[in-house]
């Protein structure tokens, strides 16, 4: 059975890969997504999981990063899943409770940086006066949670992870959007079988070449004479010089088309870089 390194146990990585990946597989859980990211990259484990965006708050910087620079695993799959964000704790231990907000006692919430930013409203609402504690995933901060057992301090984090470290679920589904949802990446070195899906994509990294006047709209238009979709486009500093970017861009089609390898032809020969991340199936949410 081929062994997948997930961010873990309990939390929204799990989730979303039992639901797509299902029980065909071992899961290794993490604490670190450096070490996620590293189990596959030294074969401890044959693919990793990694959420790669959100609905809020758009790409997990961090997660790109590790992905480009410091690894070398093409993307084999992705998939969309919902995230629903719960406030996990105890309750106000104090009588007088104000009943427009009983979470007045919460001075500290630990959860993934991702998190804030997509119960904004609801943190602004209820939480004001509350610290905000990165924590390197929302079941680690569960369980931090459920070994201070100190109602002053809450979770951001999953049914589950409520479920299994015995903290009380004190509001479900906090997040500011219903369809909140997270794009995560399966990578791993060798192929595996997988269900297949109607939509194929590619990813590359694209770097222009310096003082060429007009070398993105060439990119751009190289796909768009040949009617290929893109579904992404993000510029992200090379890191090596101030200013100088490459373009990360997510393209709806296969490196099997004809089309595709030409596009990619054309935009070296004005002088681009071009690195292929990889050529996956893209399956959407469809409800359990
Ligand atoms: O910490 C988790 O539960 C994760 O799996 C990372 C994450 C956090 C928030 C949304 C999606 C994934």
């Amino acid at each position: 059975m081929k062994r997948v390194a997930i961010l873990g146990p309990s939390t929204f990585s799990e989730e979303a890969t039992r639901h797509f990946l299902g029980e065909n597989f071992t899961y290794v859980s993490y604490k670190l997504i450096s070490e996620v990211f590293n189990a596959t990259a030294s074969g401890e484990t044959d693919l990793s999981v990694i959420p790669i965006e959100n609905t809020l708050e758009g790409s997990v910087h961090l997660h790109v990063d590790w992905l480009v620079h410091e690894v070398d695993l093409p993307i084999r799959a992705e998939w969309v899943f919902p995230i629903d964000m719960n406030l996990i704790g105890y309750p106000n231990p104090n009588t007088d409770v104000n009943p427009a907000n009983p979470y007045l006692h919460i001075r500290k919430v630990l959860s993934h940086q991702v998190v804030p930013a997509q119960c904004n409203q609801f943190m602004k609402q209820y939480l004001r006066g509350a610290e905000f504690e990165q924590v390197s995933s929302t079941a680690e901060g569960v369980r931090i949670v459920s070994e201070l057992q100190d109602p002053t301090v809450a979770a951001i984090g999953t049914a589950i992870a409520s479920a299994n470290y015995d903290v009380p679920m004190l509001q479900r589904e906090i997040q500011d959007h219903k369809d909140n949802m997270t794009r995560f990446l399966l990578v791993g070195k060798e192929a595996s079988e997988l269900m297949p899906s109607e939509v194929m994509k590619t990813t590359i990294l694209v770097t222009l070449p310096e003082d060429y006047p007009g070398a993105l709209h060439q990119v751009l238009s190289a796909f768009a004479w040949r009617r290929i979709n893109l579904s992404k486009i993000e510029s992200k500093p090379t890191k090596k010089k101030l200013g100088i970017y490459y373009f990360y861009i997510d393209i709806v089609g296969t490196m099997d088309s004809i089309l595709l390898p030409a596009a990619i032809q054309e935009i070296e020969a004005i002088g681009c870089q071009v690195r292929i991340l990889g050529c996956y199936p893209s399956y959407p949410y469809i409800g359990s």
